[in-house]
C-alpha cells in the first residue's frame, strides 16, 4: 500500500519511470505489481510508463536478461531501456525523453477524444432541437 504522499504523487504525475536493477531479480519481478498499482490508483490503463533496467554495466552480477526485460515491458505496453547510472550513457537521457514523448502522445490523443465527444454532444443537442421543431 503506498503512503499518502506517494498516492498524491501517483495521482498527479503525468508519467513514470519504473526502474529495476538488472542485478536483482526481486526488483524485476516487482515491476508488473508496480504498474498495476499505478493503473489502480489512476483508475485507468493509460498511464504513461517507461521500464528501465539499471546497472546494465554489472554484467558479471546480472540476474535478469535483456530479453526478459524487453518481454516484461512489452506485456505492460511500455517502452524499455537498459541503463547504467555509473557510466552515464545516452540511454538514461533517451529513457526520460521517451517518457516525455509518450506523455505528449497520450495528452494529444486524450485531447482529440475529448474534442470529439464534445462535438458529438453538440450534434445530439442540435438533432433534438430539430426533431422538436419538426414535430411542432
Ligand atoms: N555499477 C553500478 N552501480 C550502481 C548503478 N546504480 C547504482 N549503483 C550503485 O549501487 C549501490 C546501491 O545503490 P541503489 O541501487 O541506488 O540502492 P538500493 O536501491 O538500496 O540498491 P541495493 O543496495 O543494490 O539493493 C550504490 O553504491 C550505487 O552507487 C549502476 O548503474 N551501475
Amino acid at each position: 500500500m503506498p503512503s499518502a504522499v506517494a498516492e498524491c504523487h501517483i495521482r498527479s504525475a503525468d508519467g513514470f519511470l519504473i526502474v529495476y536493477s538488472a542485478t536483482d531479480r526481486h526488483s524485476f519481478e516487482a515491476v508488473p505489481a508496480i504498474k498495476r498499482l499505478l493503473d489502480d490508483q489512476r483508475r485507468a490503463r493509460n498511464v504513461s510508463c517507461v521500464v528501465v533496467a539499471n546497472k546494465a554495466d554489472l554484467q558479471h552480477q546480472r540476474r535478469v536478461t535483456t530479453a526478459e526485460g524487453e518481454r516484461a515491458a512489452a506485456e505492460l505496453a511500455c517502452a524499455f531501456f537498459e541503463t547504467s547510472a555509473s557510466d552515464g550513457g545516452d540511454d538514461i537521457a533517451e529513457a526520460f525523453h521517451e517518457l516525455y514523448r509518450e506523455v505528449k502522445r497520450r495528452k494529444l490523443l486524450e485531447g482529440k477524444s475529448r474534442r470529439r465527444s464534445s462535438a458529438q454532444q453538440v450534434k445530439q443537442v442540435l438533432n433534438k432541437v430539430f426533431k422538436i421543431q419538426n414535430a411542432s
